[in-house]
């Protein structure tokens, strides 16, 4: 039996009451005031290291690395990605594919580079998109070139596997590069009918894609989807239909009509003056052998309608092999041009050698090649000191060319300023490599945007809340606790203890 005689010793327990008042009192400064730290001066944001990712565009002329940055995001960072060019382009190894693959390797000292170094470059993906120069190539030869540049991939510090090294699909191309200008113009994800449509002018093909709401045979249509977008797309790529590829062809055009057969050619597309000697080289199956089977001399005669109309003769070749209603490249199927375009590549450096707006019509380029391409060789030598008569050639042929494949087979009205000729849309590059990234990562883009400052204040609101809770929580118990009174009862001769509220 407790002595309730004895009187309790009030004086400790209250005291320890106190110490535990003083002690949570100060838990819950302390917790306060580290909220009110974390509020004004966050720490700073772990997240994961920048990446990279490293696509190889393999084109015709030349091959081009481009390292493009990510956020730790995710997101794209343009601003931190780089890209290198060398040339020629892989397709020239055709004779001796097993060299290709070194023509890599200053591609991949520069990303290795910018990557910052081997530790990065293990995490970073390294892909190789050859294009038209490769598809132009028997399948073997393809095969051996791209061999080639496995080996190296596969040796160069970056991660790879080896169907990462491929020849794609010209719609592909064509698609990559519609993503990159859409993306670039902050129309991607939006209404396909204020989406821009691209027209791409390379060495070797053009490629032509945007949003058509004709019905279009299965083979000239693509679905894209991006977010809750669905884009059809025609897509198509005119494989030789690239400049170079087609004053190649055009020469040829030109062989085919020397009737004379003295091999003197008369070049409606060159200016007057200009004469250049033309080998014809044979190769036999066997690509490593070549013989020299005939000489021509191109001679220039400087005549831009006459140029233009060659062109749209080159431009028609394979139309008796038309499997659709209408034929407007080749044998191919073009339905209208809607809405605007973006024209890149050689539309663009045309537009810019003759001094010509981003916005210009078909019918400034008809009066800059006429100008031009009358001009005779010595007065364009003298204007453009710093070009050459190959380049002379080759731009009063562009000029015409352009107007014959715009004009005169897709049916673009002169007067029209619906195209834009530019390699840009803000400051950002327009390639179809940057198109293929976009692609690659689009499911991180579309994510919620993740900010530094919306994790901190998604880590500071629960902190703050804790605090309050814990705050709360020790007034409510305060305020609950109840209180004893102690009195000693003389006439009882005992402690009477009684409890407050
Ligand atoms: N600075 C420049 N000035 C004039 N023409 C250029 C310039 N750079 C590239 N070109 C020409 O533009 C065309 C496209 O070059 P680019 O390297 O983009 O194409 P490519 O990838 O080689 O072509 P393709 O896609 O057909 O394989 C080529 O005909 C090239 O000669």
């Amino acid at each position: 039996m407790p002595d309730l005689t004895k009187p309790p010793s009030p004086q400790p327990r209250r005291r320890r009451c106190r110490l535990c008042g003083i002690c949570l009192g100060t838990a819950f400064l302390a917790l306060l005031v580290s909220a009110l730290v974390h509020l004004f001066f966050p720490p700073p944001q772990p997240g994961p290291s920048p990446r990279f990712a490293v696509i190889i565009d393999g084109g015709s002329t030349g091959t081009r690395v481009h390292v493009f940055a990510t956020r730790p995001d995710g997101r794209p960072d343009l601003a931190r990605s780089a890209v290198m060019r060398v040339s020629p382009g892989l397709s020239s190894f055709a004779a001796e594919p097993a060299r290709a693959g070194n023509s890599l390797r200053p591609l991949i000292d520069f990303s290795m580079e910018r990557v910052g170094g081997a530790g990065s470059a293990a995490a970073t993906e390294v892909r190789l998109m050859a294009t038209a120069g490769l598809r132009l190539l028997e399948e073997r030869v393809q095969e051996a070139i791209l061999s080639s540049c496995r080996d190296v991939l596969r040796a160069s510090g970056f991660r790879f596997e080896d169907p990462w090294a491929e020849v794609i699909p010209g719609s592909d191309e064509g698609i990559y590069a519609w993503v990159a200008a859409n993306y670039a113009l902050g129309t991607l994800g939006g209404d396909p009918h204020k989406t821009i449509g691209i027209i791409e002018l390379g060495g070797a093909s053009a490629q032509l894609t945007f949003v058509s709401d004709e019905v279009l045979a299965p083979e000239l249509s693509r679905n894209f989807t991006f977010g809750d977008t669905t884009y059809t797309l025609y897509s198509n790529s005119f494989l030789n239909f690239g400049q170079n590829a087609a004053q190649d062809s055009f020469h040829e055009i030109l062989r085919s009509r020397d009737s004379s057969k003295n091999g003197t050619l008369v070049d409606p597309c060159a200016p007057k003056g200009y004469s250049r000697i033309e080998e014809v080289i044979s190769k036999s199956s066997n690509v490593s052998s070549s013989k020299l089977e005939n000489q021509y001399v191109d001679s220039g005669d400087g005549d831009f309608t006459e140029c233009r109309s060659s062109s749209l003769v080159l431009l028609k070749k394979g139309k008796e092999k038309c499997q659709y209603q209408q034929c407007h490249l080749g044998p191919t199927f073009v339905p209208e041009l809607r809405g605007h375009f973006l024209a890149t590549e050689n539309f663009y450096f045309t537009s810019k050698f003759f001094g010509l707006k981003q916005s210009s019509s078909l019918s400034d380029f008809v009066l800059a090649g006429e100008q031009f391409c009358n001009k005779d060789l010595s007065t364009l030598r003298q204007k453009y000191p710093n070009q050459s008569d190959d380049d002379f050639s080759r731009y009063c042929f562009s000029s015409a060319y352009i107007v014959a494949l715009l004009h005169d087979s897709l049916g673009v009205p002169l007067d029209d300023k619906r195209i834009e000729y530019s390699n840009q849309v803000g400051d950002i590059q327009v390639e179809w490599a940057l198109g293929a990234f976009i692609s690659n990562i689009k499911d991180t883009i579309l994510e919620p945007p993740r900010t530094g400052i919306s994790t901190h204040k998604s880590r500071l609101l629960p902190a703050l809340l804790g605090v309050f809770l814990l705050g709360g929580a020790l007034w409510l118990a305060r305020w609950r606790k109840p209180k004893t009174k102690i009195i000693y009862d003389l006439e009882k001769g005992r402690y009477i203890i009684t409890r407050v509220s």
